[in-house]
């Protein structure tokens, strides 16, 4: 078996011991967090897979071993279309391996960068598998907290796949509110910054969040520093130019957008907001990943 190693200690070939699988490593995929991922080759059916690999010395303090803890049980429970599977989690003596389907057309945040803005159908599309996934997990009383473009990866398909449950939580009971959040997530809530109870409502926010940046550009709160960017949330401080997007999705936005919590729509009632009695395209292409649909 080769040993040979990198320079981040991951040996060339990597066994999983309970199903004694073998894995040859694969291109460098980019990091986050503590985390480095790389594609990781089956070596027997030759299936690709998405491996997050944690160096153990990053994982010393109890409670970053209890966060990586949080993140395989709770995405180890998840079975859905529009979320990453996850398939299997081990560790040897230097690193803590997670293997997880692969999504061959990196997430929102690329085509993001790469479009700026992108047309209501394409956003009822995308937003309509993302609402259907957190109706899923809001059911099952868990809470992601980090939903942002580059957590929404694509597939060959074009099927959004929600990933990085690192800050997810689970709810004990309806009534129970979050009090700790443990990281900074990128559409971070009022509550949170208030560091008042939170729940699920967090979630609407972030959407309220992505549907403004897909549609317009760039982050409804967005500023030079993040000091600037937490005050005007505070102050639900965010313009939407009215004339460049429908009447329905303004509505939309303000809805998701409202600085008090129970002010907020339920996933649920997002699902079945006008906005999404739109066109809605059964599939989209892979161009749209650099250019503009034409619907026919
Ligand atoms: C073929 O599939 C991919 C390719 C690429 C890619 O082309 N990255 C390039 C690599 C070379 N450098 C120079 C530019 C980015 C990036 C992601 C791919 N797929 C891909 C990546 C995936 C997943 C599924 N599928 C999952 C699940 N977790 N992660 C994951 C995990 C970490 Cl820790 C970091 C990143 C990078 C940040 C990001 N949001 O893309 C991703």
């Amino acid at each position: 078996m080769d040993t040979a190693k990198d320079e981040f200690n991951i040996p060339n070939v990597i066994v999983d011991p309970r199903t004694r699988t073998q894995y040859s490593k694969g291109k460098f995929l980019g990091k986050g967090g503590f985390a480095r991922c790389y594609e990781l080759i089956d070596t027997t059916s030759g299936q690709t897979f998405a491996g997050k690999v944690v160096p153990k010395s990053m994982l010393v303090k109890p409670h970053q071993k209890e966060k990586m803890q949080q993140e395989v049980t709770i995405h180890q429970s998840l079975n859905h279309k529009h979320i990453v599977q996850f398939f299997s989690y081990f560790e040897d003596e230097n690193n803590v391996y997670i293997i997880l389907e692969l999504c061959r057309r990196r997430s929102l945040m690329e085509l993001h960068r790469r479009r700026k803005t992108v047309t209501e159908p394409e956003t009822r599309y995308f937003v309509k598998q993302i609402v259907e996934a957190c109706i899923y997990l809001h059911e099952k009383r868990i809470i992601h907290r980090d939903l942002k473009l580059g957590n929404l990866f694509l597939n060959d398909q074009m099927e959004i796949k929600i990933g990085d449950f690192g800050l997810a939580t689970r709810v004990e009971s309806e009534s129970d509110r979050k009090r700790t959040l443990c990281g900074t997530p990128n559409y971070i809530a009022p509550e949170v910054i208030n560091k008042k109870g939170h729940s699920y409502e967090v979630d609407v926010w972030s959407m309220g969040c992505i549907l403004y940046t897909l549609l317009l550009g760039k982050p409804p709160f967005e500023t030079s520093s993040l000091k600037d960017t937490y005050s005007k949330i505070r102050k639900n401080d965010y313009l939407i130019p009215e004339n460049r997007i429908s009447r329905e999705v303004v509505l939309l936005i303000q809805r998701c957008l409202r600085h008090e919590p129970y002010d907020r729509p339920t996933m649920q009632q997002i699902y079945m907001d006008p906005f999404f009695t739109g066109f809605i395209p059964a599939t989209l292409p892979t161009s749209v990943c650099t250019v503009a649909p034409r619907y026919s």
